[in-house]
């Protein structure tokens, strides 16, 4: 039914006002309260709401407002854009203020946009276009537009972006990881004051190229749980959550930014007398109503001016507890809302556009995620000293001469602060390094960046040369370079992995100059077929190591050493923790294979406990596409992963796309490690790592707003645009 003529719209309720132009023009402001953007999205009427004779009941006014007008409803609602029925896929892209949001992830913010609406009313439509139906360039989502947008701008400013995606849902009151393959399974939420909520183990992937992501979100979505109901015949079941991580490339004299583009496909409420749901998909709907009252709940109180804020219970669904950050922190949020012009919808649609109404009170303070020069001059330091202490360990196996360390630096113990590793004698293929003096790391104006790189790079090539001597010199010369590549001295080198991911300095300063022969693994476990996989926690009780100091038994690599071999499992090895033979394990690296990321290591930096669960049960595949794969636990650290070769492993990885390869500070290490290296556990429990790249501090976990963290970096945001 159309408006009727001569009849006004009635006054837009308070909080639906739409703000001045020029105040939405003037976009989010860096530190300052700014509203969530929503955007209304109305679908055409289907062909079986056509044939069935379906009125449209909802009307574009033109301006950002839309009326709804049947029997007994006459309201107008407004927002900041509303896209009718005949609105194109880039139409939305353009006027939701998508592009700028991709800008501001780029620039370091948190960015979220999440579709919501009623089963059927083209969330996953708008989001990603009809996926595997058409091809079409017209029909591309949002999600699509958006990972061009991000690469367009990855490829035409400087060094690029290094960036990386996750895929999860929320199926049940359950997290699965899209990505994992094999059968899914439930990913524990964490909370941790740098990163707020988030799911451990979950699986980021490396990619640089449209397909690679496209094929990602492809692959993501089949696993996502789907069915048909009478109002949809692909509705999904659970909400999904594709995050991509955008790290700037190249640290210059600034800050390095790291931001993040959250794409938040919910499940649609519906009605289950309307959907005729019954058995699995009643459960499913009850669960998915659930999760969205408990986000409805935490909106309607988010709403509330600041002073009558409480508690915001983001606690009482998975949902609202990975929505947090985006609703209530530092991000910057969009929200489309969807709805169908069926008259038949009428409540739904109401229903949705007061929720979308609602939402529009609710302000986050933007805060770009900007990691202080000092933060990544430590990491580098960390990740400098670590490699020494590796190289240092190989030589003592390989009986090869020590290079001379700094006089009065002893290895392996904890640094002092603003101390670097010791470096003399260090020798790069430009000649001789010098250490630079101390103090000169944390100096403002020092030049400490390219001394840093060059130690970093000079350590990992020969760190790759130790690891397989009989493919290359050492550049010091004393590295044997003829011999048997697994039995050194009675004893043997292990594999690891010597990933850096994309961005990593070293890259940066000499590509050419990397090592392109690490022996990355899989990434994924417990596999037949997968050399390494885990096996689960070891509780075989003729295992030399006590139960309680063993992590796990993995699935043995052919050169480890004799004494880690575990009498109880032949072909696997035992991990230990504590006592005299501590390691420590990556919590969310508990499914990798020693290796890759998270096997024992011993490094200045965080350490972790072994306590983690074997997380990841999927199988060695991995989408065929997929680039570099780690599992999250730490999400922003740079990461190894695995890389499909090696001394014969099997490596079903498939990889597209070119990638760079080289190392990062996760990268694992299994060597014999100095006593006094290994830091003492003050109680076994999976900790969060502690990410290198410090986001802004985030919400309590009981959901106070304006928590103590703080940003660790300041800015301006660039952006004026956000509107
Ligand atoms: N703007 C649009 N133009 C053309 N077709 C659309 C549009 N929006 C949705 N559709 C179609 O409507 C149907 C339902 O859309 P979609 O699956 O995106 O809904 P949904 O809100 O994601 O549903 P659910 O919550 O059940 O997953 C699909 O067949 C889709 O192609």
């Amino acid at each position: 039914m159309e408006p009727r003529r001569g009849a006004r719209p009635r006054t837009l309720p308070r909080g639906q006002q739409r703000a001045s132009p020029g105040a939405e023009q003037e976009g989010p402001r860096e530190g300052k309260e700014t509203r969530l953007r929503v955007v209304l999205r109305v679908r055409p009427l289907t062909c079986t709401e056509t044939r069935r004779g379906d009125r449209r009941v909802v009307h574009s006014l033109g301006d950002g407002t839309v009326h709804v007008s049947a029997a007994r409803h006459d309201a107008t609602f407004g927002f900041s854009a509303v896209f009718d029925a005949g609105a194109s896929q880039e139409a939305v892209f353009e006027g939701s203020g998508m592009r700028q949001l991709v800008e501001l992830a780029i620039d370091g913010f948190s960015c979220t946009v999440f579709a919501f609406g009623q089963t059927g009313s083209g969330k996953t439509y708008t989001l990603m276009g009809p996926l595997g139906q058409s091809e079409a360039p017209a029909v591309l989502g949002l999600m699509q537009r958006s990972f061009a947008c991000l690469l367009e701008h990855s490829r035409s400013h400087g060094p690029g972006l290094a960036l990386s995606a996750s895929y999860l849902e929320i199926y049940n009151e359950q997290v699965r990881d899209l990505l994992s393959p094999g059968p899914p399974c439930a990913l524990p939420l964490r909370w941790s004051k740098t990163r707020g909520f988030y799911a451990e183990n979950q699986l980021s992937v490396d990619f640089e190229s449209l397909e690679t992501i496209v094929d990602l979100l492809l692959q993501g979505s089949r696993r996502r749980r789907t069915s048909a109901h009478a109002l949809n015949k692909h509705s999904s079941r659970s909400h999904a959550l594709l995050t991509i991580r955008i790290r700037s490339r190249a640290p210059s004299s600034g800050p390095g930014k790291q931001g993040t583009l959250c794409f938040v496909d919910l499940a649609g409420s519906e009605r289950v007398k309307d959907t005729g749901s019954t058995g699995e998909l009643c459960v499913e709907a009850n669960n998915i109503n659930r999760s969205l009252l408990a986000l409805g709940h935490c909106i309607s109180l988010l709403a509330k001016p600041q002073g009558k804020q409480t508690h915001i219970p983001y606690r009482d669904s998975k949902l609202t507890r990975l929505l947090a950050r985006s609703l209530g922190g530092w991000g910057v949020t969009l929200m489309v809302a969807c709805i169908s012009p069926s008259s038949r919808c009428l409540s739904e649609t109401l229903s949705t556009l007061h929720y979308a109404s609602r939402a529009r009170r609710v302000t986050t303070r933007p805060v770009a995620n900007r990691v202080p020069r000092e933060k990544l001059l430590q990491s580098l330091e960390e990740e400098i000293r670590a490699l020494q202490l590796e190289n240092l360990s190989l030589r003592q196996q390989l009986c090869l001469p020590t290079l001379p360390t700094r006089s009065g630096e002893v290895l392996g113990t904890p640094p002092r602060p603003g101390a670097q590793p010791g470096w003399a004698g260090r020798s790069g293929p430009g000649g001789p390094r010098c250490s630079p003096p101390q103090g000169q790391l944390l100096a403002e104006e020092a030049p400490a960046w390219p001394s840093l790189y060059g130690l970093l790079r000079d350590f990992v090539v020969e760190n790759e040369q130790l690891r397989q001597p009989h493919k290359s010199p050492d550049p010091g010369g004393d590295v044997p370079s003829c011999r048997a590549p697994h039995s050194f001295c009675g004893s043997q080198v292990p594999l690891r992995s010597t990933q850096v991911p994309l961005g990593h300095p070293t890259q940066l300063q000499q590509p050419h100059a990397m090592p392109t022969s690490g022996h990355q693994l899989p990434v994924s476990a417990g596999t037949p077929g997968t050399p390494w996989g885990l096996q689960g926690g070891c509780t075989n009780t003729r295992c030399p190591l006590p139960p309680a100091e063993t992590a796990s038994c993995l699935r043995l690599p052919p050169m480890l050493p004799q004494p880690a071999r575990c009498p109880r499992a032949p072909g696997t090895f035992c991990v230990p923790f504590g006592g005299a033979g501590r390691a420590q394990q990556h919590p969310d690296s508990s499914a990798r294979p020693p290796g890759a990321a998270g096997a024992p290591r011993a490094t200045a930096g965080p350490h972790w406990h072994p306590a983690a669960r074997p997380g990841g049960c999927g199988s060695a595949q991995l989408p065929a596409t997929s680039g570099k794969a780690v599992r999250d636990g730490d999400g922003a650290s740079p990461r190894a992963a695995g890389k499909p070769q090696g001394r014969g492993e099997a490596a079903s990885w498939g990889f597209a796309h070119g990638r760079s390869w080289g190392r990062s500070r996760s990268s694992s290490r299994w060597h014999a490690v100095p006593r006094d290296s290994r830091e003492p556990s003050p109680e076994r429990r999976v900790e969060p790592s502690a990410p290198p790249w410090p986001g802004p501090g985030l919400l309590e976990p009981g959901g106070e707003r304006g928590g103590t963290g703080r940003a660790s970096g300041s800015g301006t945001c660039p952006i004026g645009l956000w509107a």
